[in-house]
């Protein structure tokens, strides 16, 4: 990087191509991690301590809700101590404000549904625009009443004293298990779910470190009402999902040499390492430890010579992928066979449209792309140069053209680049260190 302008409200970072990518990190903690341990530990008696905690505003939204509705949070550099209302919360005196995250507002749901009183969720442009359908069915078929705004936020959940559903869902979301899997502990009942893709598990371990049983047959979990929760210590692995961004510019250089440590490792996050080395990386892991379900290693990270391969991602991977789609995609030109992405339509609905915006950048950046509605062909063997890039204030979109832009040529405007901190407030300080140029 080379400067920072504020324009407005947007802050404009111009990034410069690199010649390698080198060095070590230590990632902040897993933001899906994180926003259950924020919300469990807030609804748990007893005092958690979660070290590592992710940097990204999007798991404060989740830390701000629980305590306007009555968990007391205390801050301590990288470790959060949080005591919690021991099941029961209280009515918030004003809007919970989820800002961009459609993770706090979903799974929140689900957790003030069974839940006394009266509850309105708001959150940022973004989001208000988002779709909450998904997570008002099941909750409204255990006995609660969820007001929408046409489909939307703002939110009004009228908690009510629920009964154990048997729920299938339509969709491949986390989100959604997680919402449903958080009333059913408070229902009467056993709730059980079952999803057709095998999304990210990290709901299933946290309810574990909390000490809820929780069963898992042919697919299906079971979850019994009326369990109590106890604080947990714990430290969040290293996020993958921001990860990816280095994990891919690493890719970029045949002399790059990236070491990361206490990395999440989860199976159901880490179907990038396959993608990764099918591109042309190779992967080391030099150790892997594990705590309350969940999986941290230390991986290095280097490329084989000759040129990147392409890959066709589709079906299961294409959920598996769901928030590293943006950055492979935007790596693809510098392949030499090319990406195609299929069976990726929940991007539309993500903090933008990030199929549109990610073919848009693309062009704005010379390549050539075609758009589907549920994914993109982006041909290999092309250069691209720098150009104005586009974030639409998504966080992901401002971190995956600054890894496109280290190997185009000329600078690259990355407009909106303050979208990074959602996830990655130290994203573009990473990127300086680690790239060469
Ligand atoms: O459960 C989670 O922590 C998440 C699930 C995914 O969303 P969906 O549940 O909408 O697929 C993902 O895109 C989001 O970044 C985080
Ligand atoms: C989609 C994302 O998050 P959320 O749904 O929580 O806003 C993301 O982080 O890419």
């Amino acid at each position: 990087m080379s400067s920072v302008s504020h324009a407005s409200a947007s802050t404009t970072q111009i990034v410069r191509p690199a010649r390698s990518l080198r060095g070590s990190l230590t990632l902040p903690g897993d933001k899906s991690i994180s926003h259950r341990y924020a919300m469990l530990a807030g609804f748990a008696a007893g005092t958690s301590r979660l070290t590592n905690f992710s940097t990204g505003a999007d798991p404060h939204s989740s830390l701000g809700c629980m305590k306007a509705m009555g968990a007391q949070v205390a801050l301590d550099g990288r470790t959060i101590s949080v005591t919690g209302t021991g099941g029961n919360l209280h009515q918030p005196k004003h809007n919970l404000d989820c800002g961009n995250s459609g993770s706090t507002m979903r799974m929140l749901a689900g957790l003030v549904a069974p839940q006394q009183g009266v509850y309105t969720f708001v959150g940022d442009e973004s989001l208000t625009v988002r779709p909450m359908e998904r997570i008002r069915k099941p909750l409204e078929a255990m006995g609660a009443r969820i007001e929408l705004t046409e489909g939307h936020a703002p939110m009004t959940v009228h908690g009510a004293p629920l009964k154990a559903i048997d729920f299938d869902a339509p969709i491949a979301s986390a989100q959604v298990k997680t919402a449903v899997l958080f009333a059913g502990l408070q229902a009467q009942g056993v709730t059980s779910f079952a999803e057709s893709v095998r999304t990210r598990d990290h709901t299933e371990h946290a309810l574990r470190a909390f000490g809820v049983e929780l069963e898992r047959r042919d697919e299906r979990l079971y979850i019994q009402g009326g369990q109590k929760l106890q604080a947990i210590d714990a430290t969040v692995p290293g996020d993958m999902s921001s990860a990816a961004f280095f994990l891919c510019a690493a890719l970029l250089f045949e002399d790059s040499n990236l070491v990361l440590d206490l990395l999440g490792m989860n199976p159901t996050r880490a179907a990038l390492l396959d993608v990764i080395t099918a591109l042309g990386g190779t992967i080391k892991v030099l150790d892997v430890q594990e705590q309350y379900g969940e999986m941290a290693g230390t991986i290095q990270v280097n490329r084989s010579r000759g040129g990147l391969k392409g890959i066709d991602i589709a079906g299961a991977l294409s959920a598996q992928l769901i928030d590293e789609l943006p950055v492979i995609a935007a790596i693809a030109p510098y392949t030499q066979d090319g990406i195609r992405i299929r069976d990726a339509k929940e991007l539309r609905v993500k903090e933008s449209d990030r199929i549109a915006l990610v073919v848009k950048n693309l062009r704005a950046m010379g390549a050539e792309v075609t758009e589907h509605e549920d994914g993109m062909d982006v041909p290999g063997g092309q250069r691209l140069r720098g150009g104005i890039v586009d974030s639409g204030m998504d966080h992901r979109i401002a971190m995956a053209f600054s890894i496109a832009a280290l190997r185009a040529e000329g600078e690259t405007e990355i407009h909106g680049a303050e979208a990074a901190s959602i996830s990655f407030p130290e994203f573009f300080t990473y990127l300086d260190e680690l790239a060469v140029r």
